[in-house]
């Protein structure tokens, strides 16, 4: 049976984009190496974001925009609830958008960040972060273009000043009365591009794959798990695979332990139609008609209980 694959960033694009295509089609995941983003920002991230969660609740909710959707800033524990889902997840989380200039075309689309103040040199690293996330997001969607059959630079406008979101996520300790049912993140599959999972390495994380079995995802300490969303899945005629994934609750010592991770959901322009590339139809096939990815996003946030 093929292998998730586990690819450093740093060969030429042509020698990976197969074999990550490869395992996005059978998969939906791939663990990716030598992604560029700087080991220390990421532990300062990865500090930060404990040092925010650990804030008194109160404080915390002072970051909640009520109506927004949880699009910017804090939700709560026990918010969300996952498509299908009947009890919500066992986490709470801040997110952080694009940082888009005064008056832009697609300042609609997009509320301003929040910060909070309690946590000096919060803005500025998460913001670096960002950056960063997007740099090697750019590159992995190259290796998928090339292995698509499109000019490697195919997605460049199909992303620029998108919608993407960094959330920094806490799984707190499991308390003793867990709802029945309830796991730190329920099964879902993620609804943007394609997400790029920091923090993956504290185990939990699992897969749906083909035979329908769970399967861990662990990747090295570091090392990004990246996986397709349904948008990208669309737009492909589902050769490549958005999967169903989860975070199941550990036993033992760990589940009084904390899990902390940070995904980054690169989405595509609000704009950009996704229509099924004609590289991947076949006779016969009939594919998912065109839909902006705004009205496609706000369908999924919908069903989430978050719009
Ligand atoms: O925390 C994780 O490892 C995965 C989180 C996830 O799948 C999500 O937030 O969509
Ligand atoms: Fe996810």
């Amino acid at each position: 049976m093929a292998e998730l694959a586990s690819i450093s960033l740093e060969q030429p694009l042509e020698e990976i984009s197969d074999e990550l295509g490869n395992s996005f089609a059978e998969f939906g995941f791939a663990i990716v190496r030598d992604h560029g983003i700087p080991q220390d920002l990421i532990d300062r991230a990865e500090d930060l974001a404990k040092a925010f969660f650990a804030l008194p609740e109160n404080t915390k909710k002072a970051y909640h925009i009520a109506g927004g959707g949880g699009a910017r800033g804090y939700t709560p524990f026990g918010t969300e609830i996952a498509k299908d889902a009947e009890v919500h997840d066992l986490k709470e989380f801040w997110h952080v958008g694009r940082s888009l200039p005064e008056g832009h075309a697609l300042s609609d689309f997009m509320a301003p960040n929040i910060w909070p103040s309690e946590i000096p040199g919060f803005q500025q690293t998460f913001e670096q972060l960002y950056t960063e996330f997007e740099k090697a997001g750019d590159t992995i969607l190259r290796a998928i273009a090339m292995h698509l059959g499109l000019a490697d630079d195919y997605f460049v406008p199909t992303v620029e000043d998108g919608n993407s979101v960094m959330r920094l996520l806490h799984y707190p300790p499991l308390a003793n009365d867990v709802p029945k049912g309830a796991i730190r993140a329920a099964a879902h599959g993620d609804i943007n591009t394609i997400t790029l999972l920091l923090g993956a390495e504290e185990a939990g994380l699992e897969l749906l794959n083909k035979q329908g079995e769970w399967v861990p995802v662990s990747p090295p300490k570091g090392a990004l798990a990246v996986n397709v969303g349904d948008m990208l899945e669309r737009l492909t005629n589902c050769r490549l695979r958005s999967t169903t994934h989860r975070v199941v609750n550990p036993g033992g010592e760990a589940a009084r332990r904390s899990r902390y991770s940070m995904p980054f959901f690169l989405h595509f322009r609000p704009d950009f139609v996704i229509e099924p590339l004609e590289q991947c139809l076949a006779p016969g096939d009939k594919p998912a008609p065109p839909i902006t990815s705004h009205e496609f996003l706000l369908q999924r946030l919908r069903e989430i209980g978050l719009a």
